[in-house]
């Protein structure tokens, strides 16, 4: 374990200074890519302005033949192409244990290290594994005369990610976030899924018995299997100050269901999720936004709390100091969402005094 004196120091001579605040910029889909598809390739430029972040996956859904291409494709897109101050651009490296990832980090940082706000590692297993890319990535930004650290996102993909989440939360200043890989975390673990991201109509509570005993009609109801993952990755990211993310949704055509995982995420804490088919990107979008309604809502607890201490009643409810807080949370997402769409901007601006019980991100 490194002593917290030397946590901030970088780990190679002429490495940049580690970052001591994670930039809270919006993140509400991360739009994943395959860099060596060159029809999805294409339409990649056209994309920046209208999400969040770019992601030029290396990893899973890239055949191993296509390997090379996709890493030197993302090389071709990032170099020729400006990604203004409203898109980010990330890529997933190939697994620590594959042939191909000491070329992906040595191409990537050389090549494009001026542009790549962050990188996703997949597999993440403990502390460990960050510890080395950390490194890496100092000797390479180093070398490259990076002047900007590039900041690492970890999957949880395994059990013993999941069982050491916290520690992988914190094991460095370059920590970004966390997002949830269900796919094969589900086949670590041996759960049944029947579509990646999503649950099994088998995993389910049953109604106990009415007056007609155990063979009268008894209501069943499908229980998300997701949620003690998710609740956590959500802890062990906001002890550590970085941000969690649903991960993907593989049912690109249930884009009803897609919108009721992310938002369960949303409601559990995450900032935002990905996005696989540019069908899901609006779904990402008005999830992980606030409606108009809750920032009005926010915004009446606010002036109704003055100093922001005691008790009021609001439509019946009662807002204290920390129900306040919660409404600070949705007042500072707004202003930040403001700040890089002019739609939500002035949906916000215009935004009357909603009344109570108004759920988030259910209307716009
Ligand atoms: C699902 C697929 C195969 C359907 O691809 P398709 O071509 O069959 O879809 P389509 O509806 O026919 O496509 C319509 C148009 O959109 C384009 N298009 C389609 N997708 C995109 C895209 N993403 N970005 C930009 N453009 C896209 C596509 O090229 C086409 O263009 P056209 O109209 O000119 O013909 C395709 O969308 C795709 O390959 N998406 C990315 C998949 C991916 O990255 N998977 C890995 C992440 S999930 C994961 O790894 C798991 C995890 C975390 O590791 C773990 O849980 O363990
Ligand atoms: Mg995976």
């Amino acid at each position: 374990m490194r002593s917290a004196k030397d946590f901030f120091t970088p780990l190679a001579v002429g490495a940049p200074a580690p970052v001591r605040e994670v930039p809270a910029r919006p993140s509400r889909m991360i739009h994943f890519f395959d860099p060596s598809n060159e029809k999805m390739a294409a339409k990649i430029p056209a994309m920046v302005g209208t999400v969040d972040v770019l992601l030029g996956n290396l990893e899973d859904a890239v055949k191993a033949d296509n390997k090379e291409a996709a890493r030197l494709g993302l090389v071709a897109i990032a170099k020729a192409t400006d990604f203004g101050d409203a898109t980010q651009l990330w890529t997933r490296v190939n697994s620590l244990d594959s042939p191909w990832v000491l070329d992906d980090f040595t191409t990537l940082v050389t090549e494009i290290g001026d542009k790549l706000d962050v990188i996703m590692v997949p597999k993440v297993q403990g502390p460990e594994d960050i510890h080395y890319v950390d490194r890496l990535l100092a000797q390479l930004e180093a070398r490259a005369g990076l002047t900007r650290p590039i900041l690492v996102h970890a999957i949880l993909e395994t059990a013993r990610g999941v069982a050491n989440v916290e520690a992988i939360a914190g094991a460095s200043p370059r920590m970004q976030g966390i997002s949830l890989g269900p796919a094969d975390l589900a086949a670590d673990r041996r759960m049944k899924t029947t579509r990646v991201g999503g649950g099994h109509p088998g995993y389910l509570v049953r109604e106990d018995p009415g007056i007609e005993g155990i063979n009268g009609p008894r209501g069943t109801f499908q229980q998300d299997l997701w949620h003690y993952t998710i609740a956590r990755m959500v802890d062990a990211c906001a002890m550590h100050g970085i941000f969690p993310f649903y991960g993907p949704f593989g049912d690109i055509k249930d884009v009803v269901a897609c919108e009721d995982q992310f938002r369960n995420a949303f409601l559990l804490g995450c900032v935002g999720a990905w996005s696989l088919h540019p069908a899901q990107i609006a779904i990402a979008k008005k999830v992980f936004s606030p409606s108009a309604a809750d920032v009005a809502h926010a915004r009446r607890v606010k002036a109704a709390m003055g100093d922001g201490t005691g008790a009021v009643m609001l439509d019946g409810k009662m807002e204290d100091d920390a129900s306040l807080k919660q409404c600070l949370v949705i007042l500072a997402l707004a202003e930040q969402l403001s700040a890089s769409d002019p739609e939500l901007a002035s949906l916000y601006a215009e935004a009357p005094a909603g009344p109570d019980g108004a759920s988030a991100g259910v209307s716009a």
